[in-house]
């Protein structure tokens, strides 16, 4: 099963994949987080952040996700995924993908800020540390019509948002496809 967290930057996708990871391990269920921030340092490193590049990015995490997917490990896509056609083009191309809507107003996001870019992203133009393209204040995010979960960090408690995001992966489990037999030796 592929989970393909969307939302803006600060969000909670990060502290949510991690926590709900934490207990997936204690129940004795395989999990891999593939993090946008992770992947862009590592495998995706000569992108940005125009719509195309976006887009190519989501792509790689998800072909990476199938893999995983495929071998029975719950798998978290998370990455502010921000564009609905290239989301529409995973669940399409790949069995069990479930979009997650990680959601909080941008006025919240803002105080929050914990890298610091919402600031940066609202300086004025012509500043010289003004960031381009941040989704939700200088770029667009498409609100997910009907996400399989939809979950409110600025309303319910990181434990809370991880009890419903927890409940609905139980719920969503599929077993895994053998393609072989195992041989008998006997
Ligand atoms: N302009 C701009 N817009 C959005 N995000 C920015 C930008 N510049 C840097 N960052 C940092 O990159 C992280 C988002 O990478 P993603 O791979 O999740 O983005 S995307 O899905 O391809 O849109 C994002 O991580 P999160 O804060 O964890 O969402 C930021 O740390
Ligand atoms: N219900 C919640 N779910 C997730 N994070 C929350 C929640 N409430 C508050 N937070 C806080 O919001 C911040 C989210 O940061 P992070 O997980 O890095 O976001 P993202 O990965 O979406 O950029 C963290 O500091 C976290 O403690």
């Amino acid at each position: 099963m592929i989970l393909l967290f969307c939302g803006l930057s600060g969000a909670g996708k990060t502290t949510l994949a991690k926590s709900v990871a934490a207990e997936l391990t204690s129940l004795g269920i395989k999990i891999e987080i593939i993090d946008g921030d992770e992947y862009r340092a590592a495998l995706c490193r000569d992108l940005g952040f125009s719509k195309e590049d976006r887009n190519e990015n989501i792509r790689r995490l998800g072909f990476v996700a199938s893999r995983f997917s495929a071998q029975g490990i719950v798998t978290i896509v998370s990455a502010i995924n921000p564009y609905d056609d290239v989301r529409q083009e995973l669940a399409e191309k790949y069995d069990h993908v479930s979009i997650i809507h990680v959601d909080c107003p941008v006025n919240k996001l803002i105080s929050r800020d914990t890298k610091g870019l919402y600031k940066r992203a609202l300086l004025p133009d012509g500043h010289p540390d003004k960031l381009p393209n941040l989704t939700g204040i200088n770029d667009r995010f498409d609100v997910p019509v009907k996400p399989g979960l939809y979950i409110d960090t600025c309303n319910y408690t990181i434990q809370q948002s991880t009890s419903s995001l927890l409940y609905y992966i139980i719920n969503n489990l599929h077993p895994v496809k053998q393609t072989n037999k195992i041989p008998s030796y006997s």
